[in-house]
C-alpha cells in the first residue's frame, strides 16, 4: 500500500510538473507572437515617419532652400503640411537653427545639440532635442545639408498607450541610443535576469532594411509567469488535481491489470490456459490405460493457480463456457492420435454444473470427437459428486452422455452426501475413490468404507479407480486387496505437458510412435 501510495504521489507530481510547463509554453508561444507582431507594427510605422521625415527634406532639398527668406518659409510650410509625421521643416547654418516653417526667423538662434547618429551618410538624427523653440518641446531631428525636419512629437504616442505587458525599445542598430525606450509596469520582477532564467525571458528584435534602427521587446515575465500570482496558485492546484486523477486512473488501470480476475479474462480470451494430462494405470500390471485432462494456468505474477480457484472466478465472471470448450475441444485435438492408435485408451474430462445444464455441450464433444476421428466410448466424463446440480438434472445428463456413446466416471467418490442414491440414478460406468480414501486405507473406519463402497460397485460391475495414489503403501494395499483397480496419483506421474506423456507412453512401448 505504502508504494502504491508512493506511486501516485510521483505519478501526480510528474503530471502537474507536466501541465504547468504545457501551460507555460503555450503562454509563451503567446506572448512571442504578440511581442514579435507589435515588434514589426512598430518598426513599420518608424519606417513610416522617416520615410516621410525623408520625403519632406528631399523635398525642401529639391526646391534648394538653404536661406531663411520669406518665400523659402512659405515653400518649407507647405512641404511640412504635407507629412504628418513632420511638425516643422527649418534652415540650419554652422549648427545654428536659423528659422522654421511654424515660428519663423528666430531672432535668437539656437544651437543643435552636440551629440547625434548617423541614420544614413547623408543624415545627421539628433534625439530629443529641446531648447530649439520658444515653447518647452523635445523633438528628434534630423538633418540633411542646411534643412532640418522635426519629427512629430506624438508619432509614437499610440505604441506608448497601449500599456503593453513587456517593455521594448527603438534604437540604432549598433546600440549607440535608443530613441523610444518603453519600460512596462509589468516587468517589476528582477529575478529570472538576476538568476539568467532563459526559460521565462522572451526578447525579439526587428531590424529595419531602409533604415539603421531596430526594435527590441524584452519580456521578464515569460510564461506562466505573465499571471498574477493569484492565477498562478489556481493553475498549480488545478494541475495538481488532474495529475492527481491521472496517477489514480492509472493507478486503477494497473490494479485493474494485475488483478486475478483481469489476468485470467486476456489468459483465456488469449489462449494462454493449457491442459496437462494425468496418467490413469492398471494396478496389477501398470498399464496406462488413460488419462485425465486437467486445466492449467500458470500466471507471470500469480504463478501456477489451482484449477479450482480459477474455475470458480472464471463461473462468477461468465467466462466458464469459453473456458470449457476450449479445454475440452484441446484435449480431444491433442489426445486424438494416441485414442485412434488404441481403441482401450481413455481421455478422461471434468465436468461441472454449467456443462451439466448445457444443452449444447454434450453436441460439441459428439462434433469434436467425431472431426477428430476419435470413437466415442473412448471419451470419458468425470462427474464430480461436489456438484451442486439436482440429482434429476444429473441423473438425465448422465443418461444422455451413456446414449450419446461416451462413457461416464463419477469423481471424487465418498465426499459429496448422495452417494448411495447417486450408485442408482446415474448412469455411468466407473467410479473414483477420492484421494482422502485413498490415503487412508489403513485406517480402520475409512477402510472398512472403501471396501463396503467396492463391494457395492462389484455387485454393480462397475470398474473402479482410486485418486491419489501417493506412495508404495497406498499401492501396495490396492494390489493385494483389489488388483482389478485402476489407480492415478503422484506415485506414478503427475500431470504431463502433451510432450511428456507421449514420451512416457512411448517409453512404455504402449502408443505413440507417431504421435
Ligand atoms: N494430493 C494429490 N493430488 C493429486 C494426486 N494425483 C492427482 N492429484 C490431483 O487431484 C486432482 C484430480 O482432479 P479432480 O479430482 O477431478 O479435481 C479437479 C477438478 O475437479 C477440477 N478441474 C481440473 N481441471 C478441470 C477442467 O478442465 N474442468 C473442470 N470442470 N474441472 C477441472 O479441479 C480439481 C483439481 O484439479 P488439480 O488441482 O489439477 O488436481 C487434480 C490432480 O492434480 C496425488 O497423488 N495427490
Amino acid at each position: 500500500m505504502k508504494r502504491r501510495g508512493f506511486g501516485v504521489l510521483w505519478v501526480t507530481l510528474a503530471v502537474c510538473v507536466v501541465l504547468l510547463f504545457a501551460v507555460h509554453s503555450l503562454t509563451k508561444d503567446y506572448q512571442r507572437a504578440e511581442q514579435q507582431q507589435f515588434s514589426n507594427s512598430l518598426l513599420n510605422h518608424a519606417e513610416l515617419v522617416s520615410s516621410q521625415v525623408m520625403n519632406a527634406m528631399r523635398n525642401a532639398q529639391d526646391e534648394s532652400i538653404s536661406k531663411c527668406t520669406a518665400e523659402s518659409l512659405d515653400q518649407l510650410r507647405r512641404i511640412a503640411n504635407q507629412y504628418l509625421y513632420v511638425y516643422d521643416l527649418g534652415v540650419v547654418e554652422a549648427d545654428q537653427v536659423l528659422c522654421t516653417a511654424n515660428w519663423g526667423v528666430f531672432t535668437t538662434p539656437s544651437m543643435l545639440p552636440d551629440t547625434y547618429y548617423g541614420a544614413s551618410s547623408r543624415f545627421q538624427l539628433y534625439s530629443r532635442a529641446e531648447g530649439i523653440f520658444p515653447v518647452p518641446l523635445r523633438l528628434d531631428i534630423t538633418r540633411g545639408g542646411s534643412i532640418l525636419a522635426f519629427t512629430a512629437e506624438f508619432s509614437f504616442q499610440h505604441f506608448i498607450n497601449q500599456n503593453r505587458g513587456f517593455s521594448y525599445s527603438l534604437g540604432m542598430a549598433d546600440q549607440a541610443h535608443d530613441f523610444l525606450n518603453y519600460q512596462s509596469r509589468r516587468q517589476t520582477i528582477g529575478w529570472p535576469e538576476r538568476f539568467n532564467l532563459s526559460m521565462f525571458q522572451l526578447t525579439t528584435q526587428s531590424c529595419s532594411e531602409i533604415f539603421r534602427y531596430c526594435v527590441q521587446t524584452k519580456n521578464n515575465r515569460a510564461g506562466i509567469l505573465y499571471f498574477s500570482a493569484y492565477f498562478i496558485a489556481v493553475i498549480v492546484v488545478i494541475s495538481l488535481i488532474f495529475g492527481f486523477l491521472v496517477a489514480y486512473t492509472i493507478q486503477s488501470y494497473l490494479y485493474k491489470k494485475n488483478s486475478m480476475e483481469f489476468r485470467l479474462r486476456r489468459a483465456i480470451q488469449t489462449r494462454l490456459i493449457y491442459v496437462e494430462y494425468q496418467p490413469i494405470l492398471h494396478a496389477g500390471t501398470g498399464k496406462i490405460v488413460g488419462v485425465e485432462s486437467l486445466v492449467r494456468w500458470n500466471d507471470a505474477i500469480y504463478g501456477k493457480v489451482s484449477p479450482e480457484h480459477f474455475i470458480s472466478i472464471a463461473e462468477n465472471m461468465g467466462l466458464y463456457e469459453e473456458l470449457t470448450f476450449h479445454v475440452a475441444g484441446t484435449s480431444i485435438e491433442e489426445m486424438a492420435p494416441v485414442l485412434k492408435r488404441d481403441s482401450n485408451f481413455t481421455l478422461s474430462i471434468n465436468v461441472s454444473s454449467f456443462e451439466v445444464l448445457c444443452d449444447e455441450y454434450l453436441l460439441f464433444l459428439k462434433n469434436k470427437v467425431k472431426a477428430c476421428g476419435v470413437p466415442h466410448n473412448q471419451l470419458k466424463i468425470e462427474i464430480t459428486e461436489k456438484i451442486s446440480v439436482p440429482l434429476e438434472a444429473l441423473s438425465a445428463f448422465s443418461h444422455k452422455a451413456k446414449q450419446c456413446g461416451f462413457r461416464v466416471s463419477l469423481d471424487d467418490f465418498g465426499t459429496g452426501v448422495a452417494n448411495l442414491v447417486w450408485l442408482t440414478e446415474m448412469a455411468f460406468d466407473d467410479i473414483k475413490i477420492d484421494r482422502t480414501f485413498t490415503q487412508s486405507l489403513n485406517d480402520a473406519f475409512k477402510d472398512k468404507m472403501v471396501l463396503s463402497i467396492m463391494a457395492m460397485v462389484s455387485d454393480l460391475h462397475k470398474q473402479v479407480i482410486f485418486e491419489g495414489v501417493e506412495t508404495q503403501g497406498e499401492l501396495d494395499v490396492i494390489v493385494d486387496r483389489f488388483s482389478d483397480a485402476y489407480v492415478q496419483g503422484w506415485y506414478y506421474y503427475r500431470s504431463l505437458s502433451k510432450e511428456a506423456l507421449f514420451e512416457v507412453l512411448q517409453s512404455h512401448g504402449d502408443t505413440m510412435s507417431a504421435a
